[in-house]
């Protein structure tokens, strides 16, 4: 059912920085931030040969990452993306299983304008899992 890794997402408490040490320090394709209200979050994409990292930073009062940077205040890994071909036939597959759907159970539109759809840290060996529809 899963097929590529989409990104791998970095929370960071300054995105300025997270970002410019990936372009200065690391050498990377680094993307402009963008604004994502609906997630309450702004990310940067940081292209590379084989997948993306997603460097997200709070945006808003309720954003759900709030928590997460709290417990780790210099940053880390916050979730891994995964596409999949049917996202929606994806999510009845894993709620069959057990699996917690996070929000409404309704993908909304992500970063790439595709449906984006989350999975609890819980059920899955502690990694938030999103899935994207490829
Ligand atoms: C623009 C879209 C973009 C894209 O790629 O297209 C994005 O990726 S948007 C990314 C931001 N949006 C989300 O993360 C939505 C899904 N996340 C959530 O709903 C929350 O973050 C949630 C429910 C995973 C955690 O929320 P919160 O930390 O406020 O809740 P709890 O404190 O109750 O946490 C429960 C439990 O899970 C552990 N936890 C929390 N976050 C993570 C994480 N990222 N990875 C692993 N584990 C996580 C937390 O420590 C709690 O564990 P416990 O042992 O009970 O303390
Ligand atoms: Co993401």
């Amino acid at each position: 059912m899963i097929g590529r890794l989409n990104h791998v997402a970095i929370a960071v408490p300054d995105l300025e920085a997270a970002a410019a040490t990936y372009r200065d320090v690391l050498g990377a394709d680094v993307k402009p931030p963008q604004a994502e209200p609906d997630h309450g979050v702004t990310v940067v994409f940081i292209e590379l040969p084989n997948t993306k990292i997603e460097l997200l930073t709070p945006l808003g009062d309720a954003s759900p990452i709030r928590a997460f940077l709290d417990k780790n205040p210099s940053g880390g890994i916050h979730h891994v993306c995964y596409e999949v071909d049917d996202i929606i036939a994806a999510r009845d597959r894993l709620k069959a299983t057990g699996a917690r759907v996070l929000g409404s159970g309704e993908p909304k539109i992500g970063a790439h304008g595709k449906p984006v759809l989350f999975l609890h840290p819980k059920d899955f060996n502690g990694t938030l899992v999103e899935l994207e529809q490829a």
